[in-house]
């Protein structure tokens, strides 16, 4: 594990995130996709348990870097214009998943649903007791959030991953920050940057209908 963690740094992710936004308040996709790889590559340390999370996260960033390499890049550049470009040219499954079922809106939206977890997870992390335990934190946000979008199998499966979390300090003290203390110092400062990024597409996908794509 440790070897593994080394190549993780939660500046790196603060770095992504405190990018993503424009002066014009738009959520610049690279940046994102930056974050959520720095964050895989922590999964990663943790052990093979989580292996079918970070692969489903790898396939979702993989779809809109695919997007992001093609003829239609600069139609991918912020979700803003990613949004008006695939409703504009009828890319997006709006009823049921047909057509289009790997539409970058839908896939992004997947991520985005994942970002709020991570936003509730971080917080509690960030503000838990030093004995408390990894696993409930992450069981508790999971089940306010990302949990209602998921089947039974993969709710029960991810319960069982989540039992294998080292205690809370163990768990900062991976994140290449330094001690504990450190860490949650730089969650605090990571924190407001993923929250902006959460509410201004949150605020987005609302405005055009969006929450609900299957
Ligand atoms: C700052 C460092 C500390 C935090 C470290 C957190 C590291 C988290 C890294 C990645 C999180 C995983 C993101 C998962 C995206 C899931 C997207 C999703 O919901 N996919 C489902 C729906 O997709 P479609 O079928 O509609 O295409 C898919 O069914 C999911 C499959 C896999 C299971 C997802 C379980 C998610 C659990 C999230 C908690 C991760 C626990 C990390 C432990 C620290």
């Amino acid at each position: 594990m440790a070897a593994a963690a080394a190549t993780f740094s939660l500046r790196e992710v603060l770095v992504a995130f405190a990018a993503c936004v424009s002066e014009q308040r738009a959520v610049r996709v690279d940046p994102y996709l930056a974050g959520w790889k720095g964050l895989v590559r922590f999964l990663n340390c943790l052990g093979t348990i989580f292996s079918f999370i970070s692969k489903d996260a790898v396939t979702k960033i993989e779809i809109i870097e695919n997007y992001r390499n093609s003829d239609q890049r600069e139609k991918y550049l912020t979700v803003q214009s990613m949004v008006e470009y695939e409703l504009a040219n009828g890319l997006v499954d709006l009823q049921k998943r047909s057509k289009h079922p790997d539409s970058g809106c839908r896939t992004f939206l997947r991520l985005h649903r994942a970002l709020h977890w991570l936003q509730m997870f971080l917080e509690g992390l960030r503000t838990g007791e030093d004995n408390s335990k990894t696993s409930v934190i992450c069981s508790e946000t999971y089940n306010a959030s990302l949990a209602n979008y998921h089947p039974w199998i993969i709710r029960k499966a991810a319960g069982v991953a989540f039992c294998a979390l080292p205690t809370r300090n163990t768990f900062l003290e991976t994140m290449n920050v330094g001690t504990a203390e450190e860490a949650v110092a730089m969650l605090g400062e990571a924190l407001p940057y993923i929250c902006e990024v959460y509410k201004i597409t949150e605020e987005l996908y609302a405005q055009h209908k969006l929450l609900d794509l299957t």
